[in-house]
């Protein structure tokens, strides 16, 4: 029988963008289903556990779940329990083909963002206010040691602030009409979070609940939407437009078009791309989760260089979604789970070195990458030690 043309490969390109070239180092990530991981499919499960030990990077195949909620009658079967949850917001569920159109139609809404002189972007860089919501400007970040600058410029959503949790920042007025999208994005991203979440703690058999209750969608937290944006560099003079970073959260869920994004796989010196495949996110780990689970979780090295091949000509934007958690969480090893306990036996390392919350981390981690800022402070759980 021949495979279903839905399943073949080309199916997963953007054909209205130059290809993905064949001739370059591809990243090993494995493609993990979020309808199966829904139906709780243990050897789906089982690769999404694999891929957090190994790489701390994978594929989440968004599409096809939450086709029935397309229509106006999105949680009629079950209304009267919806209700008794809360009358003022109804559940959001897990919907992939939701958060999919939804990032899709945050691209456009970032292109506009990006399109404003650069006097007003300016207006809404908060870095003075010790802020990193807001904008960076092209170049105001670094990435080495040596404060190279970076090569593009991004622009932060706060959860807290779409959500009505902490007061309005001021932002650009191309961004006003579009609330309501940023707050759809955030609540379905934080869903699949959740989920994930849910997943990852019974694999670790931390009691019931632990890993999502740091993570609750209405607790005050450094939770953010992010537009990454870089024109195509010069041919005779290229260089890293994102420094190497892990992510300082807890899950991040990415959408990429252009390729650009590379990870350096454990144990390995070679930089290597991450392909973009249309209908799925990238999603990765950061440090929280390495730090709560003393090393178990991996938070892989990563970067941002030009668009590969016939691709280098073009802009690239990408759209992210980082879930971290609440601000006053402690960054420590959890108590609870055996594995965990076990683990932190084997490899000290990973120690409850210093107490610090997650809104200190994030500020320090976040700020320290600035023109200016603190960089021998603002590294990550990369070198193995918490
Ligand atoms: O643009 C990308 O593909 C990755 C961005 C990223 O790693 C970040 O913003 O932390
Ligand atoms: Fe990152």
């Amino acid at each position: 029988m021949q495979h279903k043309p839905e399943l073949s490969n080309s199916n997963l390109d953007f054909h209205d963008l130059p290809p993905f070239p064949e001739d370059v180092p591809k990243a090993p990530l494995l493609r993990i289903n979020l309808s199966k991981l829904t139906e709780g499919d243990e050897d789906e499960i089982d690769k999404l556990w694999k891929a957090c030990c190994e790489l701390g990077f994978f594929y989440l195949d968004l599409r096809g779940i939450g086709k029935r909620s397309d229509s106006a009658t999105e949680h009629d079967e079950d209304d009267a329990q919806v209700k008794v949850e809360s009358a003022a917001e109804p559940e959001v569920r897990v919907n992939g083909d939701q958060l999919l159109r939804d990032a899709d139609e945050l691209f456009g809404v970032g292109k506009k963002v990006f399109e404003l002189p650069f006097d007003e972007k300016v207006k809404y860089d908060l870095k003075d206010q010790g802020s990193y919501f807001g904008y960076k400007g092209y170049g105001q970040g670094v990435i080495d040691a040596e404060g190279t600058k970076d090569r593009n410029e991004f622009y932060n959503v706060s959860k807290d602030d779409i959500l009505g949790l902490s007061e309005s920042l001021p932002a650009p007025e191309v961004l006003s009409p579009h609330r309501d999208l940023l707050k759809s994005f955030i609540q379905h991203s934080h869903t699949v979070v959740t989920m994930l979440l849910g997943l990852l703690n019974t694999r670790l058999s931390l009691p019931q609940d632990k890993l999502p209750s740091l993570h609750k969608l209405d607790s005050v937290s450094g939770d953010q939407v992010r537009w990454v944006h870089a024109p195509p560099q010069p041919m005779d003079d290229r260089r890293t437009a994102l420094g190497q970073h892990t992510d300082f959260g807890s899950v991040t869920i990415l959408f990429n078009r252009l390729g650009g994004l590379q990870v350096l796989p454990p144990k390995s010196e070679e930089w290597c791309y991450v392909k973009p495949l249309r209908g799925h996110a990238v999603i990765n780990l950061g440090d929280a989760m390495v730090k709560f689970t003393a090393g178990i979780l991996r938070s892989n090295t990563h970067r941002v260089v030009n668009p590969p091949g016939e691709q280098a000509e073009h802009t690239r934007m990408s759209l992210v979604y980082f879930a971290r958690p609440a601000d006053e969480v402690l960054l420590k090893v959890l108590d609870g789970s055996r594995l965990i306990d076990e683990k932190r036996q084997q490899d000290p390392n990973h120690g409850d070195d210093e107490e610090i919350t997650s809104k200190e981390w994030i500020l320090r981690r976040a700020l320290g990458r600035r023109e200016g800022g603190d960089w021998a402070k603002a590294g990550g759980t990369e070198t193995g030690c918490t």
